[in-house]
Order: structure tokens, then C-alpha cells, then sequence
């Protein structure tokens, strides 16, 4: 199922359609965000009622009923236009160009495959929202046709990683680093692991979850205030002698670089970080912790002292078989630009100022 899911992943990326398969239902499934006019075209020529699946948080936004409770399937009206589609799916141009509704929601029948849809566009770090067909296809081998239920399943499982190299790596915190790392079996991110000196297992080791950054830990961006973290963490590390920092790419909370670019646009239109998610379509934090959990369980760690503001990252270790024993408060880099951000998440996420 793995290297379906991975093939699948690809092709929707891609703009290209997968069929999704369950008992006495087919599904041809389309990402909204890279569908283009030719494949819409042809999707409307196709016998069956079309609809672009979108979660309750869009939906939210554009009033439309969610009457499947975490998602809407919005009827497609026959003349719909791919500027329709893509002014559905993506906020970018709500305030510009408010008038896309009324919107109708399809109430009747089955949601699963579209449920299946949107968690399937959404591990591919596109916009969660999919065109889907419901109709009997003809076998056409050209697509990737997968098991609905098998790919529900395989999704909300933990992918097995295995750790695939580690090597010296001196830093200027430390010259005794090394870095680790870990390579999901599903195709998906790698993650790393920076440890600092050689951590005694059987004590609560200095700990890290550090969730990648491009914009902040690489290019120092003012928006947040990631850069010091990261820095401020390895600093400590290097000070008391041992620590474990894991950079996990899960990138803008794990939405993607891209729709973490489309949330800061959104931002600049006068929405905050946790408004701008939901209007995406996405919760406000999408981050797999279990991912985090289980590195540091590989590693022989299984009590942290953890360097983090977010009680909700201390819960949800915990939740995951990690104790932490304390939580080290990491208060670096605040500044004019990322001020109201970090407010935001004091107010909004639970963070400890
Ligand atoms: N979606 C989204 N992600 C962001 C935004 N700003 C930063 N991020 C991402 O947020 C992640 C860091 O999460 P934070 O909420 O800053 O902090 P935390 O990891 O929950 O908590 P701490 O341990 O206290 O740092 C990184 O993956 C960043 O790329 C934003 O405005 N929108
Ligand atoms: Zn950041």
C-alpha cells in the first residue's frame, strides 16, 4: 500500500486524477489546487455528478452547510469554471472577490471516499480540497487505483522509520555533535536528530522538538521567532554537555512550505497565524507528535526534560509514551515583527508567555 500511497501522492501533485476504490463504489479523485481546464473539461463530460470537497474550516469561511461534520461536498454547478474551483479551494482572493456562493452541499449518500479524498490530498501538502467523482470507471490502467479503506488506515497509522546514518558533526555549541537520520517507510519526510555529547539514558536528557522552518531557522525571517529557537536550544545543549534536538520537517505546523506561504499571505490581508489556517482549510496545528515520540523511544530516551512554551507539545509526548519531567521554558527572539504572532499563540494555542 505504501508505494500506492507514495504513486498516488505524486500523481495528484501532479494534477494527474487516482481512483479510490470501496465496496460497490469507485471514486476518481482530483487535488482542486493543481486540477487545470482540460482535466476539469473532461471530468464534466464524464457521466455523474461532480463536487469539490472542502473540510468544515473552509467551509466555515464560505458559509457552506457541512453536513458531513468535518467536511462539505459542494455541489459543482454544470457551468463551473476552474477560476470556480480554485477561488473555492484557495483563500487567497476571499476579501477581493467575496461573492463565491450561495454554495450547496451534497447531504445525501456516503462521505467516505471523500473523507478518504481530502486525507489523501492533505498528506500530499496540497490545499485539502478535492474535486471527486463518484461513478463506475472504466478500468483504466494509465491511473493509480487504490483501496479506500487501506489508505484511510495507512494514513492514520505511524509510519515505521528506521534510522538510516549517523556521523560526527561538530558545531560551535559543541565539537561533540552528531546527527542522525530517520527515513519514514510510506516515501514521506526524513527527519534528523542533532545530539549533543553522549546523553546518560537513564536520566531525563535536555530535549528539543524543533518543527522546521525554512523561512525562519535558514533565513532568520522576523516573523517568528524559530531562528533563536533553534540556536538558543543547541546553545543550552552545548553549555550543559548533552541534549537531543530533533528537526522535524513538518514545516508550518505541518502544512507544507507553500501552504505556509499562502497562510502568511493571508496574514498580510490582516488575519492572525490561527485564522489564517482555518480560512486555508487546515486546524491550527497539524503536527504528527508521535513521529517525535517515537525518534527519541529509537534513540533510548524515554524522559525529557523538554525545552518548549507549548503545553500542548508537553501533552501530547506525554500522550505518546515520553514522560517530561520539567518543561525548560525557551524565550528567545521576540521582536517588532513577530510580536502580534507570538500574542497569538499565548492567546489562541495555550503558548506560556
Ligand atoms: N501554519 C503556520 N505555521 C507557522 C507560522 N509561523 C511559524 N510556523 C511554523 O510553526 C512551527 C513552529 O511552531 P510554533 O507554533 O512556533 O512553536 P511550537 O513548536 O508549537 O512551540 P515551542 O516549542 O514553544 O516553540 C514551524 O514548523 C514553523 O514553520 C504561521 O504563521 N503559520
Ligand atoms: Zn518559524
Amino acid at each position: 500500500m505504501t508505494d500506492l500511497l507514495a504513486r498516488a501522492r505524486a500523481d495528484l501533485r501532479m494534477g494527474v486524477p487516482v481512483v479510490l476504490e470501496a465496496s460497490g463504489q469507485t471514486a476518481l479523485v482530483l487535488s482542486a489546487e493543481t486540477l487545470n481546464a482540460t482535466r476539469l473539461k473532461a471530468l464534466q463530460d464524464l457521466e455523474g455528478m461532480p463536487v469539490l470537497v472542502i473540510s468544515a474550516r473552509r467551509a466555515e469561511t464560505l458559509k457552506a452547510r457541512p453536513y458531513d461534520g468535518d467536511l462539505a461536498r459542494i455541489v459543482l454547478p454544470e457551468e463551473a469554471t476552474l477560476d470556480w474551483v480554485q477561488g473555492v479551494a484557495d483563500p487567497a482572493d476571499d476579501l477581493s472577490m467575496p461573492m463565491k456562493g450561495p454554495l450547496l452541499s451534497e447531504r445525501s449518500g456516503s462521505a467516505d471516499l471523500h473523507r478518504t479524498a481530502i486525507a489523501l490530498v492533505k498528506s500530499a501538502r496540497l490545499l485539502p480540497a478535492s474535486v471527486v467523482l463518484l461513478s463506475d470507471m472504466p478500468n483504466d490502467p494509465a491511473l493509480t487505483r487504490l483501496d479506500a479503506e487501506a489508505v484511510s488506515i495507512t494514513l492514520q497509522d505511524q509510519s515505521p522509520m528506521h534510522r538510516v546514518v549517523s556521523a560526527r558533526l561538530p558545531l560551535p555549541v559543541s565539537e561533540a555533535g552528531r546527527l542522525h537520520i530517520w527515513r519514514p517507510e510510506d516515501g514521506g519526510e526524513e527527519h534528523y536528530a542533532v545530539e549533543i555529547g553522549t546523553p546518560d539514558r537513564d536520566i531525563p536528557v535536555l530535549a528539543r522538538l524543533h518543527s522546521a522552518c525554512f523561512t525562519g531557522d535558514l533565513l532568520g525571517s522576523l516573523k517568528c521567532d524559530c531562528g533563536p529557537q533553534l540556536r538558543g536550544a543547541l546553545a543550552q545543549m552545548g553549555t550543559e554537555g548533552a541534549g537531543v534536538l530533533l528537526y522535524l520537517n513538518q514545516e508550518g505546523r505541518g502544512i507544507g512550505l507553500a501552504n505556509k506561504m499562502r497562510a502568511y499571505a493571508l496574514q498580510d490581508q490582516g488575519f492572525d497565524t490561527v485564522e489564517a489556517n482555518h480560512r486555508l482549510g487546515f486546524e491550527d496545528d497539524e503536527r504528527d507528535f508521535r513521529i517525535g515520540a517515537a525518534i527519541l523511544r529509537d534513540m533510548g530516551f524515554s524522559s525529557v526534560r523538554l525545552l518548549t512554551n507549548n503545553p500542548a507539545k508537553i501533552d501530547m509526548i506525554q500522550a505518546h509514551g515520553i514522560e517530561v519531567t520539567e518543561r525548560v521554558p525557551l524565550k528567545v527572539g521576540e521582536g517588532e515583527h513577530n510580536r502580534a504572532y507570538l500574542a497569538t499563540k499565548a492567546k489562541k494555542s495555550g503558548h506560556l508567555l
